[in-house]
């Protein structure tokens, strides 16, 4: 049975809630005063969201007091490391312009979410349990493809052992869990509510505790049952999890579709990584992806990441002061509200790309997409495998190592485990949402808006086109003239090579047989007419 949202302005049960109400002095303070003097604490701050969290807070809600960052030392970087080399990036540009020393409220906290504790000193738990107001829980391992014990040790126990670590805290106002809109995906209709768990998530750790990995990787299909991954399987248990401490805390749970880089903040386009459409943008720009399994008329549910952190901060805001009694859900998604196809973003990717192309590209950007199984098998094998081949092959011949037919299957993994978001749609109920945006001032609803209605696809996929070039490949825009030479130079070669081989096959055929000999003389002696009848019209009107 689903969890009901209740009210939080119905009086109903508030002889049970124990937790401090709000006077109407605190549930008028805007976003930005709310976070005025508060230490807040965010997972994730080193992946796309949570750095995109990071510098709104910093840039919107100057006047907080301090950002505990939960990161993990990697790939030979320290912590500090890390975090210093974020903050260094052009995301914060902004922030720097208005306050040069913003870093010195970012504090650091070595932790790795999969270890006991977190991997938390005893040290820094007491500080965190002792000053900390509000969590924003955004981390996540994202994988399609994670092996099920490693996605529930990070996704669901970790989220487990953070919330166990929220208790502690004395002065927490608000826990926001960033979820995503397809934990429930095997639903066709998504409200704003908590659905039960595919399992009892107790029940299921346990299990993991002595199954080996081979084990678990046979069972790991029916575990999941009609859901695609074990990302949206544990998503959907960490939700549950999440929801188990309502009565403790005050709790928001986020749930974004398909993020795709900013829209306006802190400029238009900013995207970092390769995940969901991203990396499909880059592959088809750069000329070597030319089909993809998706409906032309789904709903594309992409949603712009400055839209998700604004709505995120503003249902922070509403939590802490409003304290609804139940956890609220928001579906943060586009579909319902301002819907966008993948035929239209398919056109639009294309054509910007032809505006603005990549550089270095491998063919000239021209991908379709299709449902029908037998025209993309047709296209892979045209459009992919044959000119991979024949590439390796120069290479090969070139005493170069052959590569693309192994990016190509890698590229095949990736959008395989794309296509079952690209070929069906959804819909999701978003009162929460509209409830939220009703709640904010005016003031508030611009510095922190996450109205999609007002979101123009085709100016945005422009600049998401152009934010993959700029700031996840690091082209240069003045390079673009060369890129359109070398774009030139790839029809070129692909005329020429056209011709060859119709004229080489042509060939052989009249070498073989009399009846291509004579449709080749009838075509040729037609052609020679038509020429005759243009030349002898046009000396005629002369
Ligand atoms: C025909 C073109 C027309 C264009 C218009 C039509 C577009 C249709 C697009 C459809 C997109 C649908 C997207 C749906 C997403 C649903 C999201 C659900 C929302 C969420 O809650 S979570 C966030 C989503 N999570 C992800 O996106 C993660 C997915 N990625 C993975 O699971 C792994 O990266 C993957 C794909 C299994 C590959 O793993 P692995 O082989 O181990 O290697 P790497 O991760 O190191 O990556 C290898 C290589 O592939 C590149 N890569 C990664 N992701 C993509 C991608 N989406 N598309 C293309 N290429 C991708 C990566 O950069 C690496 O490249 P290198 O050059 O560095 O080797
Ligand atoms: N991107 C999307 O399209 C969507 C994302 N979401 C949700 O949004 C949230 C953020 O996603 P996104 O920013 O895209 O993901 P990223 O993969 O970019 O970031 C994940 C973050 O989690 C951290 N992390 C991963 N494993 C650990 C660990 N063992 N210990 C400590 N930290 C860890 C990463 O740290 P490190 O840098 O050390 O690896 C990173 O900071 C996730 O909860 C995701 O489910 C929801 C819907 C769509």
């Amino acid at each position: 049975m689903a969890t009901v949202r209740r009210d939080e302005r119905d009086p109903v049960g508030e002889q049970a809630d124990t937790r401090p109400r709000p006077s109407d002095d605190t549930a008028m303070t805007s976003v930005a005063d709310y976070y005025a003097g508060k230490n807040v604490l965010i997972t994730g701050a080193t992946g796309f969201m949570g750095k995109v969290l990071v510098e709104k807070l910093l840039r919107c809600c100057p006047q907080v007091r301090a950002l505990f960052l939960l990161v993990r030392p990697k790939a030979g970087q320290s912590m500090q490391q890390r975090v210093d080399d974020m903050i260094k990036c052009k995301l914060f540009d902004r922030v720097r312009e208005d306050d040069a020393h913003f870093h010195r409220k970012i504090v650091p906290i070595s932790s790795e979410l999969t270890e006991p504790g977190l991997a938390i000193s005893p040290e820094d738990a007491d500080k965190l349990a002792a000053c900390v107001n509000i969590v924003f829980h955004c981390a996540a391992t994202i994988r399609f493809d994670e092996p099920l014990k490693h996605a529930v040790q990070l996704n669901v126990i970790g989220t487990q052992q953070l919330l166990g670590l929220a208790r502690r805290m004395r002065h927490l106002e608000a826990f926001i869990h960033i979820s995503t809109a397809y934990a429930n995906c095997n639903r066709k209709h998504i409200d704003e509510v908590i659905y039960p768990p595919p399992v009892e998530p107790r029940k299921l750790i346990e299990s993991l505790e002595w199954m080996d990995d081979r084990i678990v990787q046979d069972i790991t299909p029916r575990l999941i049952g009609n859901r695609p991954n074990t990302y949206t399987y544990t998503k959907a248990l960490a939700e549950y999890v999440v929801q188990q401490e309502q009565d403790k805390l005050n709790i928001g749970i986020i749930r974004p579709s398909i993020v795709g880089a900013s829209w306006q903040e802190p400029f238009p386009g900013w995207i970092d990584n390769f995940n969901g459409p991203s990396g499909v943008f880059i592959a088809a720009g750069k000329g070597i992806l030319r089909t993809m399994r998706a409906n032309n008329d789904a709903v594309a549910d992409l949603i712009p990441v400055d839209v998700v952190i604004n709505l995120t901060l503003a249902a922070g805001w509403y939590t802490a002061v409003h304290k609804p009694k139940t956890a609220l859900v928001y579906n943060c998604t586009t579909g319902g509200i301002n819907p966008f196809h993948w035929g239209e973003i398919e056109h639009h990717v294309m054509s910007s790309f032809k505006r603005n192309p990549l550089e270095q590209a491998f063919r000239r950007p021209n991908a379709n997409i299709t449902s029908n199984y037998l025209i993309y098998q047709y296209w892979i094998l045209v459009s992919h495998k044959f000119p991979a081949l024949l590439y390796d092959l120069v290479l090969r011949l070139t005493g170069q190592k052959p590569q693309m037919m192994r990016i190509f299957n890698r590229l095949h993994k990736a959008i395989s485990l794309l296509e079952y978001f690209s070929s069906q749609d959804w819909e999701w109920n978003s009162e929460n949402v509209n409830m939220l945006m009703a709640q904010l001032s005016p003031e508030d609803r611009k510095t922190f808006n996450f109205d999609v209605r007002q979101l123009n696809w085709p100016e945005y996929i422009e600049n998401y086109c152009i934010g993959t070039k700029k700031y996840v490949l690091n082209e240069d825009m003045s390079d673009i003239p060369a890129a359109r030479q070398h774009l030139r130079k790839l029809r070129n070669i692909r005329y020429t090579f056209n011709t060859v081989l119709v004229v080489f096959i042509w060939r052989v055929f009249i070498a073989r047989s009399q009846m291509a000999r004579n449709i080749w003389y009838f075509v040729v002696s037609l052609c020679f007419k038509f020429l005759s009848y243009f030349r002898a019209s046009s000396t005629l009107t002369n």
